[in-house]
């Protein structure tokens, strides 16, 4: 039997394996292999192919904020153009709102949990850390909406990967983090947080702990794919990106959106702030799916409830960038 097996591009990053892996094995499965597959069945119907980006190269902070994320997808962008690779697995909430002619963001698989962690020595809760307290993010919407509850909070700028800015935490560089829950899970560290940021008092990133899966446009039909993708899942972050979209513009924004699926109703909840966390806009909806586009009808609801927290929370919810 002559099978070509599919060829995922994949970053050499803790967390991008994890998240190729973890679809390598889903991909094959779906394809036919048996569940007990060891690696080199697995391969057989699906292999991960390194490629390494720029911004894997590049040590030089200033030199990653010039280029910006376009730094860690060109070169697999290539390799999917050039057909050296069949698809590339990406967080979906570091995907951009378009994707180069020819590329398509053709799966989102089952969705991780989606919640913000908290992880602390010295509080069990964001709202338990002593006045004054150093939160460590580099996200501008966590920063906000800590900020929203403890506006006494001391938030330092800690950036890096997940297993740095453990470390930072654990040289005391900060006193809490806030970190992805599902990347946590992907890289088997799921037990570290002492709690979770409730999703409704503070929504997560619009797509947070969803993978995106991009491929060819003309692969977009193919069994494989369709044999991944979740549609509760694609829904409810085709509602949060709607909201996403309409706020973004070419400035930075606090945003979350959570998108909740319950049967066929769709609730979706998007708010805004301002960087220091005084000002937060919300609105929440909901739409009743038809089942004829319900990808598009959700799509809608985040436009729109985007548009209004837009239009509400106008310029102060811009962050002027330093
Ligand atoms: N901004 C970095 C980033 N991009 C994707 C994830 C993992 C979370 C996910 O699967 O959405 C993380 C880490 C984090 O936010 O803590």
């Amino acid at each position: 039997m002559s099978r070509q097996p599919i060829r995922i591009g994949a970053r050499g990053s803790k967390l991008s394996l994890a998240q190729s892996g973890h679809m390598q094995a889903r991909i094959a499965h779906a394809l036919g292999a048996p569940l007990d597959a060891g690696p080199e069945e697995i391969a057989s119907y699906a292999q991960l192919i390194p490629i390494v980006t720029s911004g894997d190269r590049i040590q030089d902070r200033r030199l990653m904020e010039i280029g910006g994320k376009g730094l860690f997808t060109k070169e697999i962008e290539e390799a999917l153009l050039d057909g050296r690779i069949d698809c590339a697995v990406h967080s979906l909430k570091d995907m951009p709102a378009e994707l180069p002619p020819g590329l398509v963001l053709a799966a989102t698989p089952e969705r991780e949990d989606p919640r913000d962690a908290f992880i602390s020595k010295v509080a069990q809760r964001l709202e338990d850390l002593p006045h004054g307290a150093r939160l460590g993010t580099a996200s501008l919407r966590r920063q906000a909406q800590a900020l929203h509850v403890r506006p006494d909070l001391d938030v330092v700028m800690l950036r890096g990967n997940v297993d740095t800015r453990l470390a930072k935490l654990e040289r005391g560089e900060a006193d809490a983090i806030l970190l992805a829950q599902s990347g946590l899970n992907r890289l088997g560290m799921g037990h570290i947080p002492q709690s979770w940021l409730d999703p409704l008092a503070a929504p997560p990133a619009p797509g947070q702990g969803a993978l995106a899966i991009e491929s060819r446009a003309e692969d977009v039909d193919a069994p494989w794919l369709a044999a991944i993708r979740c549609r509760p899942t694609t829904i409810a972050v085709a509602a949060e990106r709607g909201a996403l979209y309409a706020l973004e513009g070419s400035c930075r924004t606090a945003v979350g959106a959570y998108g909740r699926l319950d049967g066929s109703r769709l609730t979706l909840l998007v708010e805004a702030l301002s960087p220091d966390g005084a000002l937060r806009v919300r609105h929440e909806g909901e739409v009743a799916l038809t089942g004829d586009d319900d990808a598009g009808q959700a799509l809608a609801l985040g436009l729109s409830l985007g548009a209004a927290v837009k239009a509400e929370g106008g310029d102060a919810i811009i962050a002027l960038t330093e």
